[in-house]
């Protein structure tokens, strides 16, 4: 079978052919470039020697026409590389992003947003002057053709000119480049530490971070300045260099040519062509020199989306499979958090069937979340199984799976958009199952009781609403049509009495439905709704079976360390108004039992 092609190189590929056309275009428009000195050679050396004004007039008609198709000419090459610009946007945007969103998943440091950044700059370089300028560049050889034709001599000065001002746009791109990758790297570095940062601005504000976070902040923006500048002040030595080379040339050019005429070398005609003719030769050099940071840049960029895309294979195109039931099966799974080794979780088997609700239950730290993201393929296993249906994790096409998946982080994740975008994953909204999954999730009453109802804009993460709300929202998305398979880490952790119910209520409409329900949980009161437990501590499954079997085993460890007496802490505890075993925190104790 033959590998897939990169989505950025058949964004390359496809826009090849209209680069091509660019080129051709910029043929013509540099052959109309002749028409100015052209016009200069007969006007001095026709015209007002034989100073006849019909010839003026038909000369200053026909360059008229010309500059007018050159200048119809330029707008349709422009017009022609912004359309090429949005194809290749159209056509690498969708690979971008989802590598953006599997890198970060596999690297959350990595800065993957920068990678939506690095397509805009190659886009914009591909429409702007930088490209146009390159374009040009082929054709500065025909330019100093046409001075050598007119006399030796201004061939020689535009050949030097042209090799001086090559020179110094290589000399500029030589000592630069290290400085501009860093600072450009550096900056990339520094921006996703502020998103980050400012994502935690409340702690910032509250606990006086402020001051020790600006000066982390100062450092690495120092760093980047500091590289930029130096960049900036050599290059800055190379742009002054330039604009003196090309001043001196034109006067280099004019006295030579001066000089020529003289002799009756050449024409007062020629001389002022040469001029024009160098001019045009050497634009375009000076433009690249100009638009060498740019073009950096946008170089910088386009190794960094390669490399996005040759680090991560693409993802192959799978079968789409029957509609997952909810039957899972693990076989000793062995998994780590991104980048880490040590596996938090260890040689976990178990199963479930369709329509049972299965409690995860365990310490703080003992696997539980890594055992929902491994469930859901947002985190890869080492070794082992998962199969949803039979069929292991990675046959699945992820969208196919996701959209009969329901998944509530203990974080919550909402996302900036109105609650109803929300609750239906920002599909097309079916306010039928809208509403459903609210209801269901016991959040429609709070719902309407906003502003502006579903249509309640919730800010970045939800930012608008409380805890409890955030969670209840995010339930309702998590159920939203009512998928085979519900993973729910610690869904009541912000949630009141009432939201218990509510949750409570869900799980067995859920499982009345036939629907998978994993539920991962801190609090004890919950697990009479459930089938199964399983408890895990230190990465490794300590219990799995039916509720019957083990919850007696999980509470009955905690009355008996209650019922203990004159054990210290225990014995002082008992004294206090204590809260029902059931709703006791599983401790690390406990687990361990
Ligand atoms: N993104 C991460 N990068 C590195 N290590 C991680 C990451 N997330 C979790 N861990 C580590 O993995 C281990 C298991 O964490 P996990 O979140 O799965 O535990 P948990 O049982 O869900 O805990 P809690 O009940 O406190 O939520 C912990 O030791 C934790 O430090």
């Amino acid at each position: 079978m033959s590998k897939p092609k990169s989505p950025l190189k058949a964004a390359f590929a496809a826009t090849r052919a209209g680069f091509v056309s660019a080129v051709v275009f910029s043929f013509f428009i540099n052959m109309l470039a002749f028409v100015g000195p052209l016009y200069m050679m007969q006007v001095y050396d026709r015209v007002i020697t034989s100073r006849n004004e019909t010839t003026l007039l038909f000369l200053t008609l026909i360059a008229g026409f010309l500059l007018l198709v050159y200048a119809v000419l330029e707008r349709c090459r422009s017009a022609l590389l912004v359309r090429l610009g949005a194809l290749f946007d159209e056509r690498a945007r969708d690979g971008v992003f989802n590598l953006s969103v599997r890198g970060s998943l596999l690297a959350p440091a990595g800065g993957h947003a920068q990678s939506i950044r690095d397509l805009d700059t190659v886009r914009e370089f591909g429409t702007g002057s930088g490209l146009i300028s390159l374009c040009d560049t082929p054709w500065v050889p025909i330019f100093i053709a046409g001075c050598f034709i007119l006399h030796p001599w201004f061939g020689y000065i535009a050949t030097a000119g042209g090799l001086i001002i090559f020179g110094l746009a290589l000399g500029n791109e030589l000592t630069t480049r290290g400085h501009l990758k860093t600072a450009s790297n550096n900056s990339v570095a520094a921006n996703s530490w502020v998103q980050a940062t400012f994502r935690n601005a409340e702690s910032l504000r509250a606990m006086g971070m402020m001051g020790a976070l600006r000066k982390r902040w100062t450092e690495k923006h120092d760093d980047l300045l500091l590289w930029q500048a130096k960049a900036s002040d050599r290059a800055g030595i190379f742009l002054a260099a330039t604009k003196f080379t090309r001043a001196f040339l034109q006067i280099a050019i004019l006295g030579t040519g001066a000089l020529l005429t003289i002799e009756g070398q050449v024409s007062a005609g020629a001389m002022i062509a040469a001029s024009i003719m160098m001019g045009r030769a050497l634009s375009p050099v000076e433009t690249v020199v100009g638009q060498w940071k740019n073009v950096i840049n946008a170089r910088a960029a386009r190794d960094r989306l390669f490399k996005l895309f040759s680090s991560m294979p693409p993802e192959p195109e799978r079968m789409l499979l029957p509609p997952p039931s909810g039957a899972i099966t693990l076989e000793n799974v062995i998994a780590a958090p991104p980048q880490q080794r040590v596996p938090t979780i260890r040689g976990i088997s178990l199963a479930v069937k369709p329509g049972q609700v299965l409690a995860v239950v365990g310490p703080s730290g003992a696997g539980k979340s890594t055992l929902a993201r491994v469930l859901c393929g947002v985190w890869p296993t080492l070794s082992g199984s998962v199969r949803f249906d039979g069929s292991e994790l990675s046959h699945w096409d992820s969208e196919q799976l996701g959209s009969n998946l329901g998944y509530l982080p203990q974080d919550i994740e909402l996302f900036d958009g109105t609650i109803a975008e929300n609750i239906a994953r920002f599909q097309e909204i079916d306010e039928e199952q809208v509403i459903a999954a609210a209801r269901l999730a016991g959040v429609y009453e709070m719902i309407q009781a906003l502003p502006e109802g579903f249509n309640t804009r919730i800010g970045d993460r939800g930012a608008s609403l409380s805890g409890g709300q955030r969670q209840r929202v995010g339930l309702a998305r998590a159920m939203y049509g009512m998928p085979a398979v519900t993973i729910l880490d610690e869904p009541n952790s912000n949630l009141d009495a009432e939201g218990e119910m509510a949750l409570l209520k869900a799980i067995e409409q859920m499982k009345q439905a036939g629907r998978t329900v994993i539920l991962i949980t801190h609090k004890p009161n919950i697990l009479n709704a459930v089938d199964l437990i399983a408890i895990i501590a230190n990465g490794q499954l300590q219990s799995f079976g039916e509720r019957e079997q083990i919850l007696p085993r999980l509470l009955g460890s905690q009355v008996r360390r209650i019922a203990q007496p004159g054990q210290g802490k225990e014995a002082v505890t008992q004294q206090q108004p204590q809260p029902q075993p059931q709703q006791r925190n599983i401790t690390r104790e406990t687990a361990a039992q």
